[in-house]
């Protein structure tokens, strides 16, 4: 298997008129912690369901541990677990239900299902509530049981767009330490978006800068602010290479709305 776990060479897609992503080449090496980051608008979640194969690849190429999404789109989706911005999980079912749901939609074999299920649940630190209704889990909880949906099909690239929008700083933390320590014990590969320039520096290996379509740097954490000189945060860097429009332009709506719908929903 290839070493990079996910390329993406000229990558572009547009909806109409717009175009969301406009030419992203980037390079997430197996076993790293990897941060898409930008504001609303920025074309993450765009690029990232290119990579999930959700949307095709209509210009550039995108290759997961050296599979071809456009042409090799079954091969692709067998390596990935993704937890998408909005909420996945049903709260009319147990924890332990919803994740067994996704280990039969997976195709995790029948004989090992009880105990993969129970493995997940456990890695997410849901042994204890997993025969509780999710309809009863606070936000923080909600979003390590998709996190278990997730990792029940042992991906080997795991995405998370926006993984801990709308949680307190507790549970955001919580979330984390749970990615970490799955990360610590398998050889996944994690790429994660995320608003919260605070969780990147604490919690990426690198982190790629993303702004109107493209990609504006790409760096380690610490490497992107020592560029930038003394005392710098990400966030400086970032409103530096992104050169102002942060906070009025890109996003509009649409994107504004999805992320208040999800943060409301898990607080
Ligand atoms: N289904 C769609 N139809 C039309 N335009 C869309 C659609 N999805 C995204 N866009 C537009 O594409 C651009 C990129 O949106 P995208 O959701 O990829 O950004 P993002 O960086 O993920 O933002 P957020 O942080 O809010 O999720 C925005 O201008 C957005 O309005």
């Amino acid at each position: 298997m290839s070493d990079d776990a996910l390329t993406c060479t000229g990558l572009r897609y547009s909806f109409g008129g717009t175009e969301a992503v406009a030419g992203v080449d980037l390079t997430v090496t197996r076993g790293e912690i990897f941060g898409l980051l930008g504001p609303n608008g920025a074309g993450k979640t765009t690029a990232i369901r290119c990579v999930t194969t959700l949307l095709p690849v209509p210009e550039g190429m995108v290759s997961v541990f050296g599979h071809d999404a456009a042409r090799d789109k079954m091969r692709v989706r067998r390596l990935l677990g993704y937890v998408p911005q909005q909420l996945s999980a049903d709260s009319g079912l147990t924890g332990r239900e919803n994740v067994a749901l996704f280990a039969r939609v997976f195709d995790v074999p029948r004989k090992e299902r009880g105990e993969r299920v129970a493995r997940a649940l456990e890695s997410v630190g849901l042994a204890e509530a997993a025969d509780r209704l999710a309809a009863t889990y606070s936000g923080g909880m909600v979003r390590r049981l998709e996190l278990a949906q997730a990792l029940v099909s042992a991906p080997k690239l795991l995405i998370l767009d926006e993984p801990t929008i709308g949680l307190d700083p507790i549970a955001r933390t919580g979330v984390w330490e749970h990615i970490n320590a799955v990360c610590a014990e398998t050889d996944m590969t994690v790429l994660v978006t995320t608003h919260y320039m605070d969780e990147a520096e604490q919690y990426c290996d690198r982190v790629a800068l993303m702004h109107k379509g493209t990609i504006r740097a790409l760096e380690t954490p610490a490497r992107l602010k020592e560029q930038l000189g003394a005392n710098a945060t990400l966030e400086d860097v970032f409103r530096e290479v992104a050169g102002g429009g942060l906070t009025e332009e890109g996003g509009g709506f649409r994107s504004v709305r999805s992320t208040r719908r999800t943060a409301s929903r898990v607080s």
